[in-house]
């Protein structure tokens, strides 16, 4: 890591984006950047180059406007598990909020000093500073956007990540990085969606990539939690958030993210 990041002087000039453009959003999946199974381990090699296609697409031009959002992976869930919180299942300790929110705080600098030594203009949102959910499971997550909208005007790329979330009558709960997608996906109007985890896209009963859903009923039995510890439902959690998109989602691996970002299929298709 960088002390602050500052862009080297030979990084490429990225072009100017155009405020009109609807924004791509990018999550990494914190599967794919964290080895999820040792506690607040980064996946140095993995969050590299997924950091070097972000920013070569940004330099060719091929994405104007980014949003990128990462997951929790081995730093996140580990302490949300550890503390019994998870999406629905909230805590009162601040203590727990701080063990939660310190190590998702600590992930997103690694992935911003990445994104920056690249020449990448990354600065960090935290949701558990902007958002709340309200009271009963029901309850839809509050998220305002005119920070993230704004920085996107301004030509940064801003950086969310799962996080806790106050949430009425709960304490804090957990918020993950797919909901955020979603809510920033609709309130941004984004052109595509994509969603970067450790398996190549979402898998049938064979191992074999789904090309496309567009029902969660048709794959709802394919779909399971995550193998490692994961608080916020894993692939059947995200399908089911994508599917409520507006915008086309990918769900694809490392080798699906640069031609997603160079606007081809990666992946299943969600949509
Ligand atoms: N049908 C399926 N196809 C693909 N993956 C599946 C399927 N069912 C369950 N999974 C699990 O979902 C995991 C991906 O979801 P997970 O939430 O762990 O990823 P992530 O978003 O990268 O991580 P994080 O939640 O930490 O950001 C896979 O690693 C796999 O264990
Ligand atoms: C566990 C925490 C704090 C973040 C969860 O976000 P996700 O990894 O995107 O599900």
């Amino acid at each position: 890591m960088t002390g602050d990041g500052a862009a080297p002087e030979d990084a490429p000039d990225a072009p100017e984006p155009d405020a009109a453009t609807p924004p791509v959003v990018l999550k990494l999946g914190g599967s794919l950047i964290t080895e999820k199974d040792r506690p607040e381990t980064l996946d140095g090699a993995a969050l590299d180059a997924a950091c070097d296609a972000v920013a070569s697409a940004l330099a060719a031009g091929a994405v104007e406007r980014l949003v990128v959002v990462h997951g929790g992976g081995s730093f996140g869930h580990h302490h949300a598990s550890k503390h019994g919180v998870s999406t629905t299942a909230g805590t009162s300790e601040a203590d727990a909020v701080m063990d939660i929110h310190g190590a998702m705080t600590e992930l997103n600098r690694a992935v911003l000093d990445r994104l920056r030594d690249r020449g990448v203009p990354a600065i960090p949102v935290h949701p558990l500073s902007l958002s709340a959910r309200p009271a009963g499971p029901d309850g839809d997550l509050d998220l305002p956007l005119s920070s993230t909208a704004t920085l996107l005007g301004e030509g940064f790329v801003p950086v969310l990540h799962g996080d806790g979330v106050a949430t009425a009558g709960a304490g804090v709960t957990v918020v993950s990085g797919d909901e955020l997608v979603v809510e920033l996906a609709t309130g941004l109007g984004a052109r595509r969606v994509g969603v970067c985890s450790t398996v190549p896209g979402v898998l049938d009963g064979d191992g074999e990539v789904i090309p496309a859903i567009d029902e969660f009923g048709a794959v709802a039995d394919l779909l399971g939690a995550s193998d490692a510890t994961d608080v916020s439902g894993g692939m059947a959690a995200k399908v089911r958030e994508l599917l409520a998109l507006d915008a086309p989602a990918h769900v694809f691996g490392a080798a699906g993210l640069e031609p997603f970002l160079r606007g081809e299929d990666a992946g299943t298709r969600i949509d």
